[in-house]
């Protein structure tokens, strides 16, 4: 096995093997009988082997899973970085990945990559910004601070809002961004925010790297100061980065400068966006049908009272919403697809099998949508996620998070963000969609709208 010269999101970066869990998934065999061709199966039982256990395991599931049987186009676009970044083999495979899209399903079913964009298209900031013609902030509207939702690194999600007589028109952009700091999208206000959260363009000196160490080397310096090093050891839950700082392996060694950052890295790209593109997706769903929001506010108002924030113990009482959060989920995973190398060769029910080191893809999406799991994939209904309801359905029909040993470590924290984030939005806004835009999914690492997500927002008396 050899592994990325560089880190497929952060070039320039090597990555290292353990702790940079995300490239790690994309390290590449050097075999020179790499197979090429890509197919697609619709799987049902298959043999449990070590290397295919989570494959396995969710195609039992009777979903569509893409094989993708290619192994040289990531490091292609390494070595040959084009102007934007990416290289031109990722554009051609590209067109062959988007054909492998399984065309006998529903039509919703499919997904089709944008034309003209490469797969290796990495995504980057993605971020959650509610928005008005004009730059006045209404902090009252929006609870102090003007943050909605606070993210895995503690950044608040901007939220600004101008209030248009007594009707509030907020767009909510899910947006990428290309180039380092995208001030083209939202314009100078938000730039400082929107690079503080994860601008993680394709040049080597992204601004995420530069976030990333920055924070490491400030938290770094301060536990340098005895009194704020003894302060920590005597903490009873240490943040993340100082369990890091202070992690010692058995010959007494930390964790190098590098292992640090891809090691906040992961943590930052895989906690903010995702979270942003599930909220705003939720968001979405509730605007577009007003009979579960307005069930979603009365179960909150109930759970409230006269109180304006949450505590610990509401979130376990917030069923119903939390049943809209997993049917948005389901409809619109923000994390669209996985994908794992095997470290073994597979064999199929069918007898059909796939090499070592062969990638393969899976689509959460699809899953979610596949018609003899789901009745009428594509309606939204939050009753699916009653507990009878989930008790009739194999355990990995719903993935968002994904399964298996390396799935999703954040998923409590990301329920309890959007929970907190739902309830203080749906107590203080009516929403509702904005039916002349309506959101053009796009599927990239992270499920977005290529155009944003728009909504109303009426203010709440
Ligand atoms: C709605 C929000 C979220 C969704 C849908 C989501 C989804 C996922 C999925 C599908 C994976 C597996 C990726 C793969 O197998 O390649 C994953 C991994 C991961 N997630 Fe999340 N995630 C969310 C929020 C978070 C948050 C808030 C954090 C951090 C606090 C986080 C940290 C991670 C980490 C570190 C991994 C890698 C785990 C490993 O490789 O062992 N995620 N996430």
């Amino acid at each position: 096995m050899q592994q990325y010269e560089s880190h497929p999101f952060f070039p320039g970066k090597t990555p290292t093997s353990r702790l940079s869990m995300t490239c790690a998934r994309w390290c590449t065999s050097d075999s020179a009988s790499s197979p090429t061709t890509m197919t697609s199966f619709t799987g049902s039982a298959l043999t449990d082997t070590d290397s295919g256990r989570f494959a396995s395991s969710l195609m039992t599931t009777q979903v569509c899973i893409v094989i993708i049987l290619s192994q040289s186009f990531h490091i292609g676009y390494l070595k040959e970085p084009s102007r934007n970044g990416y290289g031109q083999s990722a554009m051609s495979a590209k067109s062959a990945v988007s054909s492998l899209w399984p065309k006998e399903t529903h039509p919703e079913l499919r997904i089709r990559l944008p034309h003209g964009s490469p797969i290796c298209e990495l995504p980057l900031a993605h971020t959650v910004i509610l928005q008005t013609k004009g730059a006045v902030v209404d902090k009252e509207v929006c609870g102090k601070g003007s943050a909605i939702a606070t993210t895995a690194m503690c950044m608040s999600l901007i939220v600004m809002l101008l209030e248009k007589q007594n009707y509030l028109h907020a767009e909510i952009h899910v947006s990428v961004h290309w180039e380092q700091g995208g001030s083209h999208l939202f314009g100078q206000l938000c730039v400082q925010e929107v690079i503080s959260r994860l601008s993680i363009s394709c040049p080597a000196e992204s601004s995420v790297l530069i976030y990333s160490d920055k924070v490491i080397q400030e938290r770094k310096e301060s536990l340098k100061d005895e009194r704020e090093f003894e302060k920590i050891k005597k903490k009873r839950h240490l943040d993340f980065l100082d369990i890091l700082l202070c992690a010692k392996d058995e010959t007494g060694a930390g964790l190098s400068d590098e292992d640090l950052r891809a090691e906040v890295d992961t943590f930052m790209f895989e906690g903010h966006d995702t979270t942003a593109s599930g909220l705003s997706w939720v968001l979405y769903c509730l605007a577009s049908h007003p009979e579960h929001q307005a069930r979603c506010r009365e179960e909150i108002k109930d759970i409230l009272g006269s109180r304006d924030t949450i505590q610990w113990e509401d979130l376990g009482k917030m069923t119903y919403s939390t049943m809209c959060i997993k049917e948005s989920l389901r409809l619109y995973p923000p994390v669209p697809g996985v994908s794992r190398q095997l470290s073994k060769p597979i064999t199929f029910h069918d007898g059909r099998t796939l090499p070592e080191g062969t990638v393969t893809a899976i689509s959460i999406y699809l899953i979610h949508r596949n018609p003899s799991v789901w009745k009428d994939p594509s309606v939204f209904d939050p009753l699916r996620f009653s507990p009878e309801n989930v008790s009739g359905r194999h355990s990995h029909a719903f993935l968002p998070f994904a399964a298996g040993m390396r799935n999703c470590i954040g998923q409590q924290f990301a329920m309890i963000e959007m929970k907190v984030a739902l309830a203080l939005t749906l107590l203080r806004f009516e929403l509702s969609p904005d039916l002349t835009n309506p959101p053009r999914k796009i599927p990239r690492i992270i499920l977005r709208s290529k155009n944003g997500i728009h909504l109303y927002l009426k203010k709440i008396p």
